[in-house]
């Protein structure tokens, strides 16, 4: 397994962020460090659902204001990886995460961290759009109502839909239902849903697969958009995706233990154009070239 060495010094070394204080600025205010440094970190990172291992060994560094896309075939954990970075994974019965996932140097999974107040910080837009069954507004508003965060709603609204490339199209027509949207629009309104709360971190978890080419165009300009403000995590289905939108890439796989049980390993996370030009590991070279997944 080739995995590039990084220094997890540069994350730990860093002045910490009370994750369960609540806030009511950007995520990254409070932790002002340039662009490229560690915002997170994966060590040895395992997870069970039950006895079954279904990702294995780990690690790697997330960096602030990068996009990072996870690519592999379908099984070998992707989706599993990047819900342990939020503590999406503690919402499924039966789900347990080994190793170490830190956030600006502290553990994500330590006994006093709130992961509601982990969720807020590190947010998640999924695969399908899922607007709540209420007006656009209030489902941007949603967010800021749960976390007290009512003072200026409005301007707050309009921000997010601004940040979602959003507003041109709906600023007439806030009180419509968020379902009346067409997908790519649900897509953003989801989007605007996340960073209304001013999250630091974004997941997405392939999050134009529902979506036509013109739509998914407009989701990877948005992602270019919005890395200047948040750290973004991708996982994809679409190399050709990870190729235009990401900074770094991370390839897993799944392999077959001596009892014939799959489980998904990392084989290798470098800049993106490494991953797609020279990759390190002949299965990351047979995978971007089309041989296997
Ligand atoms: N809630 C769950 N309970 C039990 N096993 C699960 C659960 N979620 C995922 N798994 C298993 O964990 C393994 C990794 O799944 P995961 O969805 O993370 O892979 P993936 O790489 O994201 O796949 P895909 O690309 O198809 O979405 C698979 O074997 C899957 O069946």
């Amino acid at each position: 397994m080739t995995i590039p060495q990084y220094e997890a010094a540069t994350v730990t070394d860093r002045p910490s962020v009370n994750i369960n204080a609540p806030t009511s600025g950007w995520g990254a205010q409070d932790a002002p460090h340039a662009a490229g440094t560690p915002v997170m970190a994966l060590k040895d990172v395992s997870v069970f659902y039950g006895t079954y291992e279904a990702v294995r060994g780990t690690s790697m560094p997330i960096r602030q204001n990068q996009i990072t896309a996870m690519i592999g075939p379908s099984g070998c954990g992707k989706s599993t990886i990047l819900r342990s970075l939020n503590r999406m994974n503690d919402l499924v019965p039966g789900a347990r995460v080994a190793g170490s996932v830190t956030y600006h140097g502290q553990d994500l999974y330590a006994k006093d961290v709130d992961p509601i107040q982990v969720r807020r910080r590190i947010g998640m837009v999924f695969q399908k759009p899922n607007p709540f069954p209420k007006s656009i507004f209030d489902n941007v508003a949603y967010g800021l109502r749960i976390n007290g965060l009512k003072d200026n709603l409005s301007d707050r609204v309009e921000e997010a839909l601004v940040g979602a490339a959003l507003w041109d199209e709906v600023k007439d027509k806030l009180k419509m239902s968020g379902l009346a949207l067409s997908g790519g629009q649900q897509q953003r309104l989801c989007i605007a849903r996340t960073i209304a709360v001013r999250p630091d971190v974004i997941l997405m978890d392939e999050p134009c697969s529902a979506l036509d080419p013109i739509a998914t165009g407009k989701i990877e300009d948005l992602m270019h958009e919005l890395a200047k403000t948040y750290t973004i995590v991708i996982v994809t289905h679409n190399m050709q995706q990870a190729a235009r939108v990401s900074h770094y890439t991370s390839f897993f796989t799944a392999e077959v233990d001596d009892k014939q049980v799959r489980h998904g390993r990392l084989v290798e996370f470098n800049e993106t154009g490494r991953i797609f030009t020279n990759p390190s590991d002949k299965r990351t070279e047979d995978y971007i070239t089309g041989r296997f997944g």
